[in-house]
């Protein structure tokens, strides 16, 4: 068996993900007061508090504390749907419809229509209204029941007029809307809109605590009760109705109750150097770097992904692709040697340029022990999931 790795303490100089950042000292003091009730019978009263905050901070009249994100979008989209033949309509780079294991397709026996952009960023109305297949009797189709949007996608922000555009045509189509908000919170605090404002437009917003908020794990979704007694019907039959989730609750609960909104703009700033001085450089960037992520190019720029990661490990940053995933834990040190990584990997490609035909996976993982001064670098377990 190999050796167990170091513990793993701080995400500082880890720009794999917001999903590595740590729970708090004052979180883990949290979680020793918690209350320890069985939440399946719904008599965990921090999990009960957790679920109304958020509900509340969304303008929703209930919530459901999820183990994860992906369960959270899997019962949610299951609950929104009845008769099938029918299908999720998507932008084809969700994670609902990229990273969830087909669960759409097996849990939900739904079809996925997953849409490019036309303006290579967020899909319009414009977009749905030509990829939507309507329930107009045509038995060759599988009619949209609900759009799936993800805010923010790619670190982008979704523009608010452009969401109660949707919402509207939503409406008059009996279509329901879902938001993947696994890091609303970064669009909220970017864009300066309340929660509830975004709750106002969708169904469903499943809202995650374990990302750039930093709770060491779990999701709360928040809709209407009717439909959350049966997402609590779905949670249940997926294995995801938990025990004494309240130690869980009452951690993320010190990041809700934090100012999220400062931390989360903190990362952003942070984010946003490290795209001007791309841009410094002619690095090319996939998307615009609106909140917590910086997605390089790696295609346009020929640089490859593996180069990408073992210079990074050199400068004692943690990479496992194009995306470069900011969170209020990054140290500023990490900020100027992740710099250093990039630039090299880039000045690299001029001289070897890679050409792949394959996928950009951005996520993957790598394991390697490697010192601070970038001694010798082992083989780099890279695998990619
Ligand atoms: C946009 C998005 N949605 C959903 C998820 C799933 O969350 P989890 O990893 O908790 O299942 C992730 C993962 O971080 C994500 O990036
Ligand atoms: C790996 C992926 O599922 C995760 N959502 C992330 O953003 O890192």
């Amino acid at each position: 068996m190999s050796a167990l790795p170091e513990l793993y303490t701080s995400a500082a100089n880890d720009f794999r993900s917001d999903t590595f950042t740590t729970p708090t000292e004052e979180m883990l003091k949290a979680g020793l007061a918690a209350s320890i009730g069985d939440a399946v019978y719904n008599e965990d009263v921090d999990t009960i508090r957790l679920e109304q905050k958020v509900a509340e901070l969304a303008g929703m009249e209930a919530g459901l504390f999820c183990v994860s994100g992906t369960l959270s979008n899997q019962i949610a989209l299951r609950t929104h749907l009845f008769q099938p033949p029918y299908s999720i309509l998507c932008d084809y780079r969700a994670h609902v419809y990229t990273h969830e294991a087909a669960g759409l397709a097996i849990l939900s026996q739904a079809m996925v229509s997953p849409v490019i952009p036309s303006n290579g960023n967020y899909m319009t109305l414009e977009d749905i209204k030509r990829h939507y297949i309507p329930d107009d009797g045509d038995i060759h189709g599988a009619p949209t029941r609900v759009i799936s949007l993800e805010n923010t996608l790619h670190g982008i922000v979704y523009p608010l007029q452009e969401l109660i555009r949707i919402r509207a045509w939503c409406l008059e189509n009996n279509i329901k809307l879902h938001c993947d908000g696994a890091r609303i919170w970064n669009a909220a605090a970017e864009a300066g809109i309340p929660l509830k404002q975004y709750g106002e437009v969708f169904d469903s917003i499943s809202i995650c605590l374990s990302k750039s908020m930093g709770a060491p794990m779990g999701s709360i979704l928040v809709g209407d009760f009717k439909f959350i007694k049966k997402c609590n019907h779905f949670r249940k039959q997926q294995g995801g109705g938990v025990r004494q989730s309240g130690i869980m609750c009452r951690m993320a609960m010190v990041s809700v109750e934090s100012d999220w909104k400062a931390k989360l703009r903190q990362s952003h700033r942070m984010a946003h150097q490290l795209a001007a001085f791309c841009q410094e450089h002619s690095i090319p960037l996939e998307s615009p770097a609106d909140t917590n992520f910086v997605f390089l190019d790696l295609q346009k720029a020929k640089m490859d992904p593996d180069v990408l990661v073992k210079k990074g490990l050199k400068y004692n940053v943690k990479l496992m692709g194009g995306r470069v995933s900011f969170h209020y834990q990054i140290s500023e040190t990490s900020l100027e040697r992740v710099k250093s990584a990039i630039l090299e990997a880039f000045e690299y490609a001029k001289e070897h340029p890679f050409d792949t035909e394959g996928p950009t996976k951005i996520y993957r993982s790598e394991s390697t022990e490697v010192d601070i001064d970038g001694n010798a670098i082992p083989e780099i377990q890279t695998y990619k999931y």
